[in-house]
């Protein structure tokens, strides 16, 4: 591994890296604090076959910060983090996995509260919640908010109608293109809303069945993978992985807006936002976008009220407006503007701490 690891967690100001080992049960994870300013850090726990455990540690460094950015605008009093399961999800998942899993976030008491996140599921967290309390998106106790990907899609869909509104004047998606990459548990929801409003779907996705399933419930039309990125349309939606929005992928771009639920979708925040904005092409910031299942799963921490949790995810519409006024206001790209926003709030409450208070009052004290 020729990353330096110190030095990468001091320039992307990481508080904590934990590495997890259990022989027994075959658990390789990595838990990644970004920072805790706000509160407990919360973000889900990816499983992923990686390449080489640089690369799984790259990713969670990576998710963790774009989790304190992601809580941080959404309003949410809690912090960023994350974890990665090195492993394949359809063969490698056991309960003594997640059990194992669920002890390491146990000895951090608190400092971070894990959900799921691409691979990992509600079950999975019901085997954890069997070794700790720090866990939201479980099913297994009375209060807790199950799968959050209803609620991701529900917020892409209100950010969409924003999108659409910014670009078209106009924030109904009837009659709109959506081309949509990647069909898992968030797009599928997101088609159904889209097709319910008038919208087309062009869709792709490596998986078959996938397919299949979108375009005989929601009369979509599929195309290759790699057609995605030049198919004429009003709205491009990435719902897979990251790095999706490249060098490569951009000049192919017949699209006036994007906006999906992926993660990290930019491969190199600063160009390729300043890529688009030349191009013209509205890019609907990922994390605010995406942030429907944090609030959801955050929900919980306060005692979970469905809806109360569907209200705030709505309110995605506004402050993806909000994003796109800093951005016109102070003539910065929408990745910056939604970066601003997320950082002006942490030093805001950076600043209000300086009071000295007796007891901490801390989202988890509420639970
Ligand atoms: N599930 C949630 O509540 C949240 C999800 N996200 C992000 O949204 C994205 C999707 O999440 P989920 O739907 O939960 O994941 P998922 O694993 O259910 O779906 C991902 C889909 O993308 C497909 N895919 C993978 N590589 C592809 C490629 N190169 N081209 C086309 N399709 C490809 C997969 O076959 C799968 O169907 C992820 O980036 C995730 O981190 C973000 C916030 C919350
Ligand atoms: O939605 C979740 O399960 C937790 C939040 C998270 O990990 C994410 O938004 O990427």
């Amino acid at each position: 591994m020729d990353m330096i690891l110190f030095e990468e967690m001091s320039i992307g100001d990481y508080e904590q890296v934990v590495f997890c080992q259990d022989k027994a049960s075959g658990l390789k994870a990595i838990i990644a604090i970004h920072d805790t300013t706000l509160g407990p850090a919360l973000g889900g726990c990816r499983m992923w076959p990686y390449e080489s455990e640089e690369a799984a540690l790259r990713d969670v460094l990576r998710l963790s910060r774009g989790m304190t950015y992601k809580n941080a605008a959404a309003g949410l009093n809690i912090g960023g983090g994350k974890s990665v399961i090195i492993g394949n999800p359809k063969t490698d998942k056991s309960e003594a996995l997640f059990r194992a899993m669920g002890r390491y976030v146990e000895s951090l008491n608190g400092r971070y509260i894990i959900a799921e996140d691409v691979g990992t599921n509600e079950y999975d967290m019901n085997n954890i919640y069997l070794e700790t309390d720090y866990v939201t998106g479980s099913t297994a106790r009375a209060g807790a908010s199950g799968n959050p990907s209803p609620k991701t899609a529900l917020g892409v869909y209100y950010a969409m109608k924003r999108t659409a509104k910014e670009v078209y004047g106009d924030n109904s998606l009837q009659g709109k293109t959506i081309a949509i990459q990647g069909l898992g548990n968030v797009a599928y929801d997101l088609c159904q809303l889209i097709n319910q409003e008038g919208g087309h779907l062009v869709v792709t996705d490596i998986n078959q069945e996938a397919i299949q399933r979108v375009v005989r419930d929601f009369d979509a039309k599929a195309v290759g993978v790699e057609e995605i990125y030049g198919v004429t349309a009003d709205i491009f939606s990435p719902c897979a992985l990251g790095a999706v929005l490249n060098d490569e992928t951009i000049p192919q771009l017949k699209v006036k807006a994007i906006c999906g639920s992926a993660n990290n979708q930019l491969a190199d925040i600063e160009r390729h936002s300043q890529l688009l904005s030349q191009l013209e092409i509205l890019y609907a910031p990922d994390f605010i976008v995406n942030s429907g299942g944090v609030i959801n799963v955050a929900d919980e921490l306060s005692g979970y009220d469905e809806e109360r949790a569907t209200v705030k995810v709505k309110a995605i519409y506004e402050q993806m407006g909000q994003v796109f006024e800093i951005a016109k206001r102070e003539a910065i790209t929408t990745a910056e503007a939604a970066n601003h926003l997320a950082e002006q709030r942490i030093a805001q409450m950076l600043n209000v701490r300086r009071t000295f208070l007796q007891t901490g009052k801390s989202a988890i004290c509420k639970r």
